[in-house]
């Protein structure tokens, strides 16, 4: 099939997206213009420099720039043009249902309240479902280079917020902070029944994914690429189908693999496991969901057949209820039979 024809079928496609940091999705413009409007001092003056900037040996050299990022973020209005400018992309992209990681922790530093930040972001979610009947669910994601204390006091925050949020997540550097320190926290995102995913096995051993798994106790993992090291692994995540939020676009520019075409993610969905395709930072790494896909189909050979469980493989590992997620997969089903 050739690139274009694809890129046709794909827009046609209702898809799900798992795994995006909503920081991940500032653009260049908008993180000068509000850089400008709030004051913020950036290295960078023109969108020419900022994208000359993400040029990452690795994650932390990406979450430096990341963090910088969101330092822009000060206002109520500014978390809706956050929030509204993904939404917009979803929209254009037949992304029908998102789940976005909210990471308070990075705006408690520069003393923005989480009020403030959820408000933006309400205001722009219910803009969106009611215009076009967009689907979201948050994610709280806590940060895992900051004590597991002070994750701990932004869940008990999130407490006024609970009904915003779906599940608790772990981000940020994985190396030297590893899942056996937040053990409490998952425990405490339990007891408040909350779903529980983290980042583990993207730059970290495959030990991080069992830690996650067996300590920790969550339904899903993000990115979990490194799983591969341990075969034994690979065949307990297929027999059990823990759904693995990978993202391609992402593990290329932070260099977890060489290239596109050395990705394991079609060998993970040939061994069973249940893989699903998202974008993580798109503002960063060059592409939002459709890019992602379109890159597979170009470096991997990606074909419709694969395409197809991707895509169900994505609503299925879903934090929706069980009716949703099924009237989501009759959509992609009907999609499939007329395109
Ligand atoms: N790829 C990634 N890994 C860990 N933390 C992140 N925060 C934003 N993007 C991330
Ligand atoms: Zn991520």
């Amino acid at each position: 099939m050739n690139d274009d024809t694809f890129a046709r079928w794909l827009c046609a496609m209702p898809k799900a997206e798992l795994h995006l940091h909503i920081d991940g999705s500032l653009q260049p413009e908008r993180l000068l213009q509000l850089a400008r409007k709030n004051g913020v001092s950036l290295p960078y003056t023109s969108i020419e420099a900022v994208e000359a900037a993400y040029d990452f040996a690795d994650l932390q050299s990406f979450l430096d720039l990341y963090y910088l990022g969101a330092s822009v973020l000060r206002e109520e209005e500014d978390f809706y043009h956050l929030m509204m400018d993904y939404l917009l992309r979803c929209k254009a992209q037949n992304i029908v249902h998102a789940e976005i990681m909210v990471e308070p922790q990075t705006y408690a530093a520069q003393g923005v309240a989480m009020a403030t930040i959820m408000a933006g972001f309400r205001r722009a979610i219910d803009e969106a479902r009611a215009g076009w009947g967009q689907s979201v669910l948050l994610i709280l994601s806590l940060l895992r280079h900051l004590p597991e204390d002070d994750a701990l006091a932004t869940l008990a925050a999130a407490d006024a917020f609970r009904e915003d949020f779906v599940a608790i997540g772990l981000a940020s550097s994985e190396r030297d902070f590893p899942p056996e320190g937040f053990a409490r926290l998952y425990a405490a995102a339990r007891e408040r029944e909350y779903a529980l995913t983290a980042h583990a096995g993207e730059e970290g051993p495959a030990a991080n994914l069992r830690t996650a798994l067996d300590l920790l106790g969550v339904q899903r993992i993000d990115h979990g690429v490194r799983c591969v090291d341990d075969p034994a692994l690979v065949a307990e995540l297929a027999r059990r189908q823990v759904p693995l939020t990978v993202c391609p676009l992402s593990n290329v520019r932070l260099c977890v693999f060489e290239s596109m075409a050395q990705h394991n993610i079609l060998q993970l969905l040939e061994a069973g496991v249940m893989v699903t395709v998202n974008s993580d930072d798109p503002a960063y790494f060059g592409g939002y969901l459709n890019e992602n896909f379109l890159a597979l189909a170009q470096h991997l050979d990606l074909g419709r057949e694969q395409a197809k469980t991707l895509l169900h493989n994505s609503f299925a590992a879903s934090f929706l209820p069980a009716r949703e997620q099924q009237r989501l997969r009759e959509q992609l089903t009907q999609a499939c039979a007329a395109h």
